[in-house]
């Protein structure tokens, strides 16, 4: 095992002034996070118990060299302090795979055990998705809690979420993974098919166990009662997305990992007041801001939820409809975190998930614009690595603004664009058009007539045909 020391300076970092309010709403929510909700009786429910204070971290490193490793127990240590932990210490053990009983080693459970003890823990994460099974027997052998991966990111997930959709995706979530891992809930089952096999059978089913399967129905229909909810917001999100498509106004979705800055980058680009926070999952509401592009063209952005390694399946799935804003997008800028210790991991985990949400879809994914962000914080070493992997990509600061309008550029560069050009005398009862106009295609000429307004412009195909009854009409321009 090796040693590893979280870093107190990681966590606090000077605090933007965007976004303050909702910053301290939800330092407000985190405290408040599981005293209540329908299911308060629920207690043997996992997710409520997660109210963690002091934690010892471990994992299991299968493979790649050891820097992997602890960067991987890096980034659990940072989304513990998320959740709003103290870590500790943290363990790695190499070995081929976890133990299927204990996930580390069962040799290794006493010094596990020791360190925690010794260092005042109260709580274990471990840094993958354990089964009902492994988390129980584990829990059982250091005699403290023990949560994992997937635990942990629900818990971030549950204090984060602020829209009425969004907490419905993340209780669902939770509701999925905690039905298993009902406590007692294992033994039950096995002791159910042991005494029938005994021809016992009814001294087998303690009160416990009822209590257990109450709890289990409410919560199959409290899951049941979710998902009817999510799908019509879905559906209303859908509305208001199809008119936003049929205004022509080109979307472009900012995805990326966690932390990777693309709030900030969001800011940069068009001045919008998002909140940035160095702090995991900052943003889980998509938000859409309007810009321009260089040239002058109105576009949208919409900032995503950020993407993590081994996101949840549970997570993926509730917030599919969420997610799948950015395959309609018309560009994606996918942000990569240039100063983190392993990009390239952080560009294939979310290529990954993005590829599991669109799998099944027909339309197929928009452009992909990689930017990689932070180069003010980043080693000139890995920037050469980067720029030599991924030759297309953007490299930018959102702090300093170097590479900024580059980016504003290429954005505009690949995105589609208006194709007829018109000329058009609009008389001035038809100022809407005019507008339409300024707001959806190029000016390329105006001039105000005592008549009208004469417009040359570049503008979509509808457009097009709304102006044609005012066309004028002049020699062709070469
Ligand atoms: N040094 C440096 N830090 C940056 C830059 N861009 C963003 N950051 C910092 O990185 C942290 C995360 O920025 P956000 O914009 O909130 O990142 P995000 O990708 O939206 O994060 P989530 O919404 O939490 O997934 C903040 O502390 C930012 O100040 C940059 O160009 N350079
Ligand atoms: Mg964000």
């Amino acid at each position: 095992m090796t040693n590893f020391e979280s870093d107190p300076e990681l966590v606090e970092e000077e605090t933007p002034s965007t976004g303050d309010l909702a910053l301290a709403d939800r330092v407000a929510l985190r405290r408040v996070a599981g005293l209540s909700t329908e299911l308060t009786d629920v207690t043997e429910v996992e997710y409520r118990q997660l109210r963690l204070e002091r934690v010892v971290l471990v994992g299991v490193w299968t493979d790649g060299d050891s820097a992997y490793a602890e960067a991987s127990l890096a980034e659990l240590a940072r989304l513990a302090e998320t959740a709003g932990s103290e870590v500790l210490d943290g363990l790695v053990q190499r070995r081929p795979r976890p133990d299927p009983a204990t996930y580390i080693g069962s040799g290794k459970v006493r010094e596990l055990r020791d360190l925690a003890v010794s260092q005042g823990a109260d709580t274990i994460i471990c840094d993958g998705e354990l089964s009902p099974s492994q988390l129980r027997q584990l829990e059982e052998r250091v005699k403290l809690k023990v949560i994992d991966r997937t635990a942990l990111i629900l818990d971030i997930f549950a204090q984060h979420a602020s829209s009425r959709e969004g907490k419905a995706q993340v209780e669902l979530a939770q509701l999925q993974y905690m039905l298993p891992r009902l406590r007692g809930w294992g033994e039950a089952m096995s002791r159910q098919a042991g005494g029938r096999l005994a021809g016992g059978g009814i001294g087998g089913r303690g009160p416990g166990e009822t209590k257990l399967e109450t709890d289990r129905r409410r919560i199959h229909k409290r899951i049941a009662k979710l998902r009817r909810e999510i799908n019509l917001m879905g559906q209303a999100r859908q509305t208001k997305r199809s008119r936003r498509l049929g205004s022509t106004t080109p979307n472009v979705a900012i995805a990326g990992y966690t932390n990777a800055g693309k709030s900030s980058l969001l800011n940069a680009v068009t001045d919008a007041g998002v909140l940035v926070e160095d702090a995991l999952f900052a943003t889980l509401d998509p938000a859409t801001r309007r810009g321009v592009t260089p040239d002058g063209r109105p576009l949208t952005f919409t900032d995503t939820v950020g993407f993590v390694r081994h996101l949840p399946h549970q997570l993926v799935e509730a917030f599919r409809s969420t997610l799948e804003e950015v395959a309609d997008a018309d560009l994606l800028v996918h942000v990569v975190d240039g100063s983190d210790a392993v990009p390239t991991r952080q560009v294939s985990s979310v290529r990954d998930v993005l590829r599991e949400i669109t799998e099944d879809r027909e339309n197929p994914m928009p452009p992909e614009l990689l930017v990689v962000n932070k180069i003010d914080q980043a080693s000139e070493v890995v920037l050469a690595e980067l720029r030599h992997l991924f030759p297309d990509a953007v490299f930018v600061s959102a702090h300093t603004r170097e590479g900024i309008e580059d980016l504003r550029q290429r954005i505009s560069d690949a995105l589609p664009r208006p194709g007829d050009v018109v000329d058009a005398l609009v008389p001035y009862s038809r100022g809407e058009l005019v507008a339409r106009v300024h707001e959806e295609g190029e000016v390329l000429e105006e001039e105000h007539t005592d008549t009208g307004t004469r417009l040359r412009a570049r503008v979509w195909p509808n457009l097009a045909a709304a102006l044609r009854e005012f066309a004028v009409d002049v020699p062709a321009r070469h």
